[in-house]
């Protein structure tokens, strides 16, 4: 099979690419270039990113290794409209996104995925711990959790276009992270001990202050309050919090623990509140994508976040939304975050939350 590699120049898609080589597959590289040189080189590179020059280099250096083809595509103003702009207009509405799955949704599993499909490559493949594997139960292909649990990165696929699963291939998926390390190693290949991307990749100081002023907004402080409208403190800015966090602002009335229950952007306010009130017993989302057909009713276990435990749910299908119930309380659930839905290894898709049921 032709097959073109989403090669970052991480271990991980080095190894992805060496696999496909191995089972005979003819194989060409593409790296993808989300933000210019000269922004990753102007700033502080606090966590590793997947998308910096020092990652091009190697993604060349991988290539030229085991003998294939790359290309560098430039996806920069795909990546600003449909990943940074979001992104920014999110946070100014009191959001919390996920740039990492709107990535894969409109640029990785969308843009380069079309450009490599379009050069007449049967199948695209990237480093992702997944696996596709043909489904009895639903009667296609699916995504499953990869095989290691604590690297699974199938939440982040929730939101990719159905079809699109037909022509994916993901070889690290049946691995773990400390197997795909001996793979490289033994294969001599240079980033086998290379350290993960961490973090969002335009955002390499982690500073979602420091974003927002290369963006040209300036945070304001403005006040904590209760939910009966007592001032209890001071934020720096509402963009900076997430429900459930209770660190990063100042407390000016002692005696209790706060945690953030939600954001009024129209009036600056940060609404803080005790424990109990950040558990929340469903939720509301919006835009649901789904890879397998699904009843109008169902039971699934549903993630609300990159970390978060699966919580047995029940969800209902309504017009673009569902509506999700679930057996225990869940903490934290936040708007802009994405809930993607399981039926055990399975997923099944995914949807944007809009906002909690408490
Ligand atoms: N700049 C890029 N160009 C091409 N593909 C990329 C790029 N960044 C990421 N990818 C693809 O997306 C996959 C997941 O990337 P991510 O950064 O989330 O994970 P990772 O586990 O650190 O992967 P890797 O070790 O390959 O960098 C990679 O394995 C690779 O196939």
């Amino acid at each position: 099979m032709k097959v073109g590699v989403a090669l970052s120049g991480g271990v991980d898609s080095a190894v992805a690419l060496y696999l496909l080589l191995k089972e005979g597959h003819e194989v060409k590289a593409f790296h993808m270039k989300t933000k210019e040189d000269e922004f990753f080189i102007r700033k502080e590179i606090k966590k590793k990113v997947c998308c910096s020059p020092s990652d091009t280099a190697d993604a060349m250096r991988i290539a030229h290794f085991l003998g294939v083809e790359i290309e560098i595509v430039d996806v920069k103003e795909i990546f600003r409209e449909k990943v940074i702009e979001p992104f920014k207009s999110d946070l100014l509405k009191g959001l919390t996104p996920n740039p990492c799955v709107h990535c894969n949704r409109f640029v990785k599993f969308g843009y380069l995925m079309d450009y490599v499909l379009n050069q007449g490559f049967d199948a695209f493949a990237s480093g992702h711990y997944a696996r596709i594997e043909f489904s009895e139960k639903y009667g296609r292909k699916v995504i499953k959790k990869g095989v290691d649990l604590k690297k699974d990165q199938s939440y982040f696929l929730a939101r990719i276009e159905p079809w699109r699963i037909e022509r994916l291939i993901f070889p690290n998926g049946i691995y773990t992270k400390e197997e795909i390390r001996k793979i490289a190693e033994e294969a001599g290949i240079h980033v086998a001990k290379k350290q993960e991307s961490q973090d969002v990749c335009f955002i390499p100081d982690g500073s979602i202050e420091n974003f927002l002023k290369d963006e040209g907004i300036t945070l304001k402080e403005g006040d904590l309050i209760t939910p009966e409208g007592e001032v209890v403190g001071r934020h720096f800015g509402y963009p900076l919090y997430t429900i459930g966090q209770r660190k990063g602002f100042k407390i000016e009335k002692f005696g209790r623990r706060y945690y953030v229950r939600g954001k009024i952007p129209e009036k600056n306010v940060v609404v803080v509140s005790d424990l109990e009130d950040v558990f929340f017993s469903g939720l509301i989302a919006e835009d649901p994508v789904w890879h397998v057909e699904v009843p109008e009713e169902f039971k699934c276990v549903c993630r609300v976040r990159k970390k978060s435990e699966e919580a047995p749910a029940v969800v209902k299908l309504r017009d673009n939304e569902v509506e999700v119930r679930f057996e225990k309380k869940v903490f934290a659930v936040t708007p802009g975050q994405i809930a993607a839905f399981y039926d055990g290894d399975t997923l099944l898709g995914g949807a944007i939350i809009k906002e909690g049921i408490r």
